[in-house]
């Protein structure tokens, strides 16, 4: 019997560029009636500074999304009306206090397209990361600067774009190094892109190829296909972990935990940060209400790795006690297309791991190649805790030990760099200052890591995505294991 493998095409995704899509970000909308969105959104830094936000919010019309015909007319209505909902709760009262009821000029059409696009009413990774940037005009990757060259955005296969070749398009301060934070996944997302299509058709391929073929030779073909699949990924994976450091130029690590990171909030775990009710209300324009407690936008809601675990078979634990995992936990927040991919990954007939474990007394190769493809993922998972150390974890002790000691923090400075036009994206450092300003930030990476592993290090923090941050970061990176490592374990 030939087993059916899903059709990744089907479910939006790119064979370039996985859950970046084909479809590039649009810039503005293509239909002028939409214009008050865009004209508000390319403000939103200024008046969240002016502290004029909730004025011009109150004065927009309240438009129809019946214009948002096409899938990538959706995602910039999403981005644009994300951004402005999470720039008026957070900063959009008088004084720029927190505001946890969204007027109809905004509440009407964000709850529209999260329905249309199957998402919780919040600002998630996707409208974070995914269909949130642009390539600067000139850009060696084929780049864009308008909607005249990418509205249908079908440039997949011309090879993707270097840090310094692309910006955010929905930013809260308009600095370079906010745009880092959401394009280093970008980076990172691009350059995983092929992964899943690679794994999964080497997979069909054994399987099915096993299937019809009872002799050796046809089985090393196959088996073949799968080595050189894992070893191509394995290699993708260390590349994915070398765009982290990526940030460390560009983005202030104080300045993204006290100034950038409150923005990505959504109402659950707020109740001491002005949300009492731990919910933001969407007002409609027949005066009814929706309520929704939403966790905040994080990383940890991207589907390529909870698919690329599912497709190595990479099993994760949920806390016990018959709560969801984390993990199951952001499918909500993903875009409904990405949610109904995972589903079907989970209920493959048979995982790399499965057929790994089938054939390994025959084929050492195959184990190794697995376990070296397990590795790097593991290895993602350890250098990602190292950013999380620095950008949370270590903020998050100082700004309690001040707190001890009462310090005033008001000469706290944003660091976060220029306005992004003036910014570099901190790659290739060429002369000797930048290589040793990068090789002290290396140390500090691993001094990030070695503090996130001491014990009870962070324990007692919350991730943006409301996980118990470090246990829940060290148990994704220590369940990350092949069968090598398992069997030394005793497993
Ligand atoms: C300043 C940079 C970053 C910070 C502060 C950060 C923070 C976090 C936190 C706190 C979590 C735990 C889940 C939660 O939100 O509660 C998490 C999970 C995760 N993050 Fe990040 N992250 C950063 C950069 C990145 C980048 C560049 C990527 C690349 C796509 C990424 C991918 C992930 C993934 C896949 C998870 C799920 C955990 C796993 O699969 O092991 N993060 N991140």
């Amino acid at each position: 019997m030939v087993v059916v493998f899903p059709d990744l095409a089907s479910f939006g995704l790119s064979r370039t560029r996985g859950f970046l899509s084909d479809d590039t970000p649009l810039t503005s909308f293509r239909d002028g009636y939409y214009a008050p969105w865009d004209d508000l959104a390319a403000r939103l830094p200024a008046l969240i500074a002016s502290r004029a936000l909730g004025g011009h919010v109150g004065a927009l019309p309240v438009l129809s999304t019946s214009g948002l015909t096409t899938e990538p007319d959706l995602r910039r209505a999403y981005v644009v009306l994300a951004f402005l909902v999470h720039g008026y709760v957070w900063a959009g009262g008088g004084d720029a206090a927190v505001v946890d009821t969204v007027p109809p000029q905004l509440g009407e059409p964000f709850l529209h397209v999260c329905e249309r696009l199957g998402m919780e009413p919040v600002l998630s990774y996707a409208g974070l990361c995914l269909w949130n940037w642009a390539a600067v005009v000139g850009g060696s990757g084929g780049g864009v600067g308008s909607n005249e060259d990418n509205n249908d955005g079908d440039d997949a296969g011309a090879g993707f774009y270097d840090l310094e070749e692309l910006v955010s398009l929905g930013s809260f301060t308009g600095t370079r190094g906010e745009d880092a934070f959401y394009l280093v996944p970008v980076l990172v997302e691009a350059e995983g892109g092929t992964l899943l299509a690679l794994l999964l058709d080497a997979l069909a391929a054994a399987v099915n190829g096993n299937d019809d073929a009872d002799d050796d030779d046809d089985d090393d073909d196959v088996s073949s296909g799968l080595v050189a699949a894992l070893d191509r990924s394995a290699e993708a994976l260390a590349r994915m972990a070398r765009h982290l450091p990526k940030l460390y130029p560009l983005l202030d690590a104080r300045a993204f935990y006290h100034e950038l990171r409150p923005f990505f909030s959504g109402g659950r775990g707020m109740e001491n940060k002005g949300l009492p009710r731990g919910e933001v209300v969407f007002q409609r324009v027949d005066g009814s209400e929706r309520r929704a407690r939403c966790v905040g936008g994080s990383a940890g809601q991207s589907c390529l790795f909870q698919a690329l675990d599912c497709v190595l078979g990479v099993r994760h634990e949920g806390p016990g006690g018959g709560r969801e995992s984390f993990f199951e936990e952001m499918r909500a927040y993903m875009p409904g297309k990405h949610r109904e991919l995972l589903g079907q990954l989970a209920r493959l007939p048979m995982t790399i791991r499965g057929y790994v474990e089938s054939h390994r007394r025959s084929d050492e190769r195959l184990v190794r190649a697995y376990d070296g493809c397990v590795k790097e993922l593991r290895s993602w998972r350890g250098r990602h805790m190292a950013v999380v150390s620095k950008y949370i974890v270590q903020p998050a002790r100082l700004a309690a030990a001040q707190e001890a000691n009462g310090d005033d923090d008001d000469a706290r400075e944003t660091r976060n760099g220029a306005r992004r036009t003036n910014g570099g994206d901190g790659t290739g450092p060429a002369t000797r200052g930048e290589r040793e300003q990068k090789e002290e930030e290396e140390e500090e990476e691993e001094a990030g890591l070695q503090a996130v592993m001491a014990k009870g290090g962070g324990d007692e923090l919350q991730g943006t995505g409301g996980s118990a941050l470090v246990p829940f970061l060290r148990q994704s990176r220590d369940e990350t294991v092949g069968l090598g490592q398992q069997s030394a374990r005793g497993k």
